[in-house]
């Protein structure tokens, strides 16, 4: 992706930066000239990441659970100390596991919830008040999911995804005229290291239940990202952009 140095010297932290889609929107954002600070809650996963991405820039990892206030503050403390200020927040860090809602259990529910909504909640509400709002300017990105016929065998993450759509839209105008710019990104069936935490069963095949047949690749998701944190969409706000090789108008996509 061309993007004219769009990025040159900007900060940008990547939640979930330390596997799969994350990885490779921290390294996109390298490439192309970015400073990055990626998180999870898993140190060694981290390392490994940090070992392969260093050589394409400066990039270090922080220990966030994006559920837990204290540890996103003490994020924020550390961008802060290190750089002063924050360009771009890529809330990509998430995920659930597949259950017929009457087998959720209280917990089970919680936990979704809490790691995708709560979560990106807390996380972007902690950077607004530390950085965005204070510099009148940042950029937001959601990653969600393809929601868009509902999603039933998930219907945890498709309610907190929705609630991160709902939420893209109250914030793009909540802080418009503070220069903040927010959108979400719904990726389809993507090839990641997310994909292989699924059933056998569940994914074989699954590739034919895309129009274009084939899966996304993580760097699919990563050029939208780009495109919406750069001057390209400097006129798009409160927008998700799906990036599901059209899944989500044709067809069933999940036999239940
Ligand atoms: C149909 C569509 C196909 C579709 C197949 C294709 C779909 C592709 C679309 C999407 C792909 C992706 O998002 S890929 C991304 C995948 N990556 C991730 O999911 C990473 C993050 N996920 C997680 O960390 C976990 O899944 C999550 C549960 C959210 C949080 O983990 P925690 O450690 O906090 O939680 P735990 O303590 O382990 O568990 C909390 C409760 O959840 C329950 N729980 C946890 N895993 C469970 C499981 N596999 N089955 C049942 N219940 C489970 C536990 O039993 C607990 O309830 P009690 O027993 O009652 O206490
Ligand atoms: N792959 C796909 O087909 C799709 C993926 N998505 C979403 O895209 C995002 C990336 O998924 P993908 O790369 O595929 O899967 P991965 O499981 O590889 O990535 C998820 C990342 O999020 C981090 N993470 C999860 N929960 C937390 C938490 N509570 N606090 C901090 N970090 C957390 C994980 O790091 P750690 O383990 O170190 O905490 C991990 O690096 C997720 O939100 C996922 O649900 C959406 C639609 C489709």
């Amino acid at each position: 992706m061309i993007l004219q140095d769009s990025f040159q010297d900007q900060i940008v932290l990547v939640t979930g930066g330390g596997s799969g889609i994350g990885f490779s929107i921290a390294k996109q954002f390298l490439t192309n000239g970015a400073k990055v600070v990626i998180t999870g809650r898993n140190e060694e996963k981290l390392q490994k990441a940090i070992e392969k991405l260093q050589d394409a820039g400066e990039v270090t990892y922080q220990i966030c659970d994006i559920r837990e206030q204290e540890q996103i503050q003490q994020l924020a403390d550390y961008i802060k100390e290190k750089y002063g200020r924050l360009d771009i927040l890529v809330n990509n860090a998430g995920g659930q596991f597949p259950s017929l809602a009457k087998d959720l259990s209280f917990n089970g529910w919680t936990s979704v919830i809490n790691n995708n909504l709560n979560g990106t909640f807390y996380m972007t509400q902690t950077m607004a008040n530390t950085f965005f709002l204070e510099q009148k300017k940042g950029n937001i990105v959601n990653i969600i999911a393809n929601i868009f016929k509902g999603f039933p065998g998930m219907s945890h993450t498709g309610a907190a995804r929705a609630g991160v759509d709902n939420l893209t839209k109250s914030l793009a105008i909540e802080w418009a005229r503070q220069g903040i710019k927010i959108n979400a990104v719904a990726p389809g069936i993507i090839q990641s290291t997310g994909l292989e935490r699924y059933p056998k069963e569940l994914v074989e095949g699954i590739a034919k239940t895309v129009p274009v047949n084939e899966l996304g690749s993580t760097d699919d998701v990563a050029h939208a990202v780009l495109f919406l944190a750069s001057p390209y969409a400097k006129f798009i706000t409160g927008e998700t952009l799906y990036v599901d090789g059209g899944q989500r108008l044709w067809g069933d996509v999940f036999t239940l």
